[in-house]
């Protein structure tokens, strides 16, 4: 049914620029597709007057609302969404063995799988996640039935199977090359039967990262991409030590872009997760190449990786993303992921100078429309223009309290007094905000998740 959203609306129309529209009226048709955007809209029924529009289904923004992009979550393990919140005082190399790998290895089993994705699909979605950019593990049934959680519950998404044939337990990596390249085509094979024309899942070609591929891995995966033309991703430059160990494994190199580079990976279509420690050359092969980039700012401070430099990165003309990295990063949400990169990027300024800092209009173009580019959707989500899909979440801020008793509503972790400007009212909600105010999510035009105290 068409479906008209009549009410307050905000999107990021640039880097530094929110739209924060009063009175708006979206119109999204029976596809899911936005067909017109009005402003300074003063009667839905004006709206209702347009040919074909007669009846539609009014969806009203209520006071203290507003209409807000999906978040796009650009680097997330499903798999390891149970160690969310636990990784002691480990740094990225021990982590792996000592959290990570065990954790994944459990995929073997598919009822364990069902339970974990299930619920981190569940947890995604609330916290206003319309996209994601899955890593799952090595097994293929288990990543297998990730793509069709995402596609049951209705959420956009690639999903990566794993890939790792070196520098990996024995129990948990792949035996050779051949394994690697024919248990991801399985993956590619099922998910083009589930959802052929990939209209909202897409299998996306994932070798973990340099240290667990071999030479030959990344080459045949390099192959593969060139053949599929299927997305790329993977981390880079996240922690020290494990730079110098892929100097060590890959001395042909000259930098661990490079090595992506000469397999073949390193297109408009890899996404590469952290990027905290790039050398100039780096940035400059990985802008030449239009590679885009996943910040992972949580996850950079709580395995003590490092402060990625957005400011340097944006500059330099990368496509510049958010990943909540669970379980490096310990939080499902993007806007989290949000907040965290103004806070790391408040670390950078104290060295680097103030030119560093992040605002809240950068940061919430980095969870939309910078997710959109580095999935290679931006003419498909990210904003309000017609054309564009409905992949939206609604925010509710939660009653004005007009007594002086104190709060009345407890369901919303913001406090709003209704004095406050606009832009103002973005930013509590970005510094404050959390799932409680996201009472509902679509992903084109379709209802995926609300809260029990909201009816539309
Ligand atoms: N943060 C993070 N970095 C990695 N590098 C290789 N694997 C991983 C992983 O699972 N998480
Ligand atoms: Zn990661």
């Amino acid at each position: 049914m068409a479906q008209i959203f009549f009410g307050r609306f905000v999107h990021s129309v640039s880097l530094k620029e929110l739209e924060i529209c009063e009175h708006g009226g979206i119109g999204v048709d029976e596809r899911g597709k936005i067909v017109f955007v009005e402003r300074n809209v003063k009667d839905v029924q004006v709206l209702l007057e347009k040919p074909g529009w007669e009846n539609a289904k009014v969806v009203r923004i209520f006071a203290n609302s507003f209409m807000f992009p999906g978040f796009i979550d650009t680097h997330i393990h499903a798999s390891q969404y149970p160690n969310a919140g636990i990784f002691g005082s480990s740094t990225l190399l021990d982590w792996l063995n000592t959290y990570t790998f065990p954790l994944e290895s459990k995929f073997q089993e598919l009822d364990v799988a069902r339970t974990v994705y299930n619920r981190v699909v569940s947890r995604t979605l609330a916290n206003g996640t319309t996209t994601a950019s899955y890593y799952a593990t090595i097994h293929v049934p288990s990543t297998n039935l990730l793509a069709d959680i995402c596609l049951a519950r209705g959420q956009r998404a690639f999903v990566g199977r794993v890939c790792m044939d070196q520098n990996a337990p024995d129990y948990y990596r792949d035996e050779t090359v051949d394994e690697v390249i024919s248990a991801t085509r399985q993956c590619i094979d099922h998910i083009k039967k589930i959802d052929p024309e990939h209209q909202l899942v897409t299998p996306i070609i994932t070798p973990r990262f340099a240290p667990s591929c071999t030479r030959q891995c990344l080459d045949r995966l390099g192959e593969l991409h060139k053949e599929t033309n299927l997305p790329v991703q993977t981390h880079i430059s996240e922690n020290k030590g494990e730079i110098q160990f892929v100097k060590e494994l890959f001395p042909d190199s000259t930098s661990y872009a490079d090595v992506y580079e000469k397999s073949g990976l390193l297109t408009e279509k890899m996404i590469l997760a952290h990027a905290v420690h790039l050398t100039e050359d780096e940035k400059a092969l990985i802008k030449k190449r239009d590679a885009k980039i996943s910040h992972c700012p949580a996850s950079n401070t709580a395995l003590t990786s490092g402060t990625a430099k957005v400011r340097q990165l944006v500059d330099a003309g990368i496509t510049v993303s958010l990943g909540t990295d669970v379980s490096g990063g310990f939080s499902a949400s993007i806007l989290e992921s949000a907040r965290q990169a103004i806070w790391v990027s408040r670390f950078v300024a104290m060295e680097g100078g103030d030119d560093n800092k992040l605002s809240v209009a950068e940061v919430l173009y980095l969870a939309t429309r910078g997710g959109a580019k580095t999935v290679g959707l931006e003419d498909q989500i990210g904003g309000f223009e017609v054309g564009k899909d409905w992949d939206v979440q609604m925010i509710n801020l939660g009653e004005v309290d007009e007594g002086s008793e104190g709060i009345k509503d407890y369901t919303s972790p913001v406090d709003i007094f209704g004095w406050e400007s606009q832009d103002n009212v973005v930013a509590k909600w970005l510094y404050s905000g959390d799932d409680r105010n996201v009472v509902a999510v679509w992903v084109k035009g379709k209802l995926v998740h609300t809260t029990s105290r909201y009816s539309l």
